[in-house]
């Protein structure tokens, strides 16, 4: 684990690496800055599931025993419950809970009062068809699911659907964190649910003081993105350019009543060594910088590096850049990093490192991928390209 004071972490597992600042990791972006429109408009790497197991065989070992969790997020109304209800209805084997949760609302204080004993948080469970489950957590605490699991068995698999106000962010956190904390289940993906008629409206929303609107946040950090809806509008292409003008890096999936092929949604391995970055040339990369056309306020900057890295000082790169609050654009607002991802080659014989952030939590996983070039992805705003690309070289040349 990654954070400014992780030992404590690191001796849990001391295989991983996860980092994060450690006073708050649950609501770690709470900077409010004022309102401005920048984007950057560039596709870049996409991540790739992988379907073919190439991490090591502890990996492998360590996720066969672990439950994967898929964070399905999106604006009020987007599609999401139509998406767990389809996924329950297609043909899978796989055990799967659907939880309808109040996660990452409220106070942490709040919530552990509501707690009560043993975290009996949950609603009903519905028995479904296909020896799936469903019910509605109304705790913001892993405890709750796991107390569900010790009394209903272990499930296969767990869909999160959060509210539709939610900052997907933390509650990703919150799994990825107790992950590091020897928990049965890991993070496996944020799946975003756009409605195509209404997100211009919705990612153009404004906040007090300028803080960043809960569509923007959670198109950032997608990993796929469904944009649904689409028999609704006839033109779908201002919607989805504002979209990847904001994360350049997920795929975007076009459905109609969220029907989309689940082995795109489910065991993407994003928050390990399995996912695969595919580092494809588009006509984005093409598009001058500085002349953005889009009415964004986050968007996506690629930064590449020629040849092995050093990841001791690359890492310096992303501590500057997440928890040192140093780096500005050019017009003194300082960068927000939502979401980051990077490939990073190392000397041989040290292994590639594939590099995955949430917020200001990131973690670092060894992957048998082979790359030439680092390839930095960061997904934010207030990113400058050139002064991104300045702390990425002094940090490089230190
Ligand atoms: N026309 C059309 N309607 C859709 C589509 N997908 C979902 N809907 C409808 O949109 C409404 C909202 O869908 P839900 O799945 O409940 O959305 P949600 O994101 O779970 O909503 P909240 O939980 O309230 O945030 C429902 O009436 C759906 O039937 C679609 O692709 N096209
Ligand atoms: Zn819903």
């Amino acid at each position: 684990m990654n954070a400014p004071s992780s030992a404590s972490h690191s001796e849990v597992d001391p295989s991983s690496s996860l980092v994060a600042p450690m006073e708050d990791p649950v609501h770690p972006d709470a900077q409010e800055e004022e309102n401005d429109d920048e984007e950057e408009e560039e596709v870049c790497p996409d991540l790739v599931p992988s379907f073919s197991a190439i991490a090591d065989k502890d990996g492998l070992a360590n996720s066969a025993q672990k439950v994967p969790v898929t964070v399905i997020t999106g604006y009020l109304g987007s599609g999401k419950t139509t998406l767990l209800n389809y996924v329950l209805t297609e043909e899978h084997n796989k055990k799967i809970a659907v939880i309808l949760n109040e996660f990452g609302e409220g106070a942490i204080e709040e919530k552990s009062l509501a707690v009560g004993n043993e975290g009996q948080l949950y609603e009903e469970w519905l028995e479904l068809r296909n020896g799936c489950l469903c019910c509605s957590v109304k705790d913001n605490g892993v405890k709750a699911i796991e107390t569900l699991m010790e009394r209903k068995g272990k499930f296969d698999y767990i869909l999160l659907e959060t509210t539709g106000l939610a900052d997907p962010g933390p509650v990703a956190s919150i799994f990825w964190m107790d992950e590091e904390l020897g928990s049965d289940l890991y993070l496996d993906g944020v799946i975003t649910v756009v409605d195509a008629k209404y997100a211009l409206a919705h990612l153009r929303e404004e906040r007090p003081q300028g803080a960043l609107n809960e569509a923007l946040k959670q198109v950032a950090v997608a990993d796929v993105i469904l944009l649904n809806k689409t028999d609704l509008v006839d033109n779908l292409q201002d919607v989805r350019q504002e979209i990847q003008a904001i994360n350049a890096s997920a795929p975007v999936v076009e459905t109609v009543k969220s029907r989309i092929d689940i082995n795109l949604i489910l065991d993407l391995h994003a928050y390990d060594g399995r996912a695969q970055m595919s580092v494809r040339p588009t006509k984005f990369d093409y598009v001058e910088n500085g002349t953005p056309h889009l009415d964004a306020s986050v968007g996506t900057v690629t930064l590449r590096q020629r040849g092995p890295m050093i990841w001791s000082k690359l890492e310096v790169f992303f501590q500057t850049l997440l928890w040192e609050e140093k780096v500005y654009d050019v017009e003194g607002r300082l960068a927000q990093i939502l979401r980051l991802k990077a490939l990073v080659p190392q000397e041989p014989p040290l292994p590639v490192l594939i590099v995955q952030g949430v917020h200001d939590t990131y973690d670092t996983y060894e992957t048998s991928q082979q790359c030439q070039d680092g390839t930095i992805v960061l997904i934010g705003r207030h990113l400058d390209r050139d002064i991104l690309e300045r702390h990425l070289q002094e940090a490089m040349n230190s």
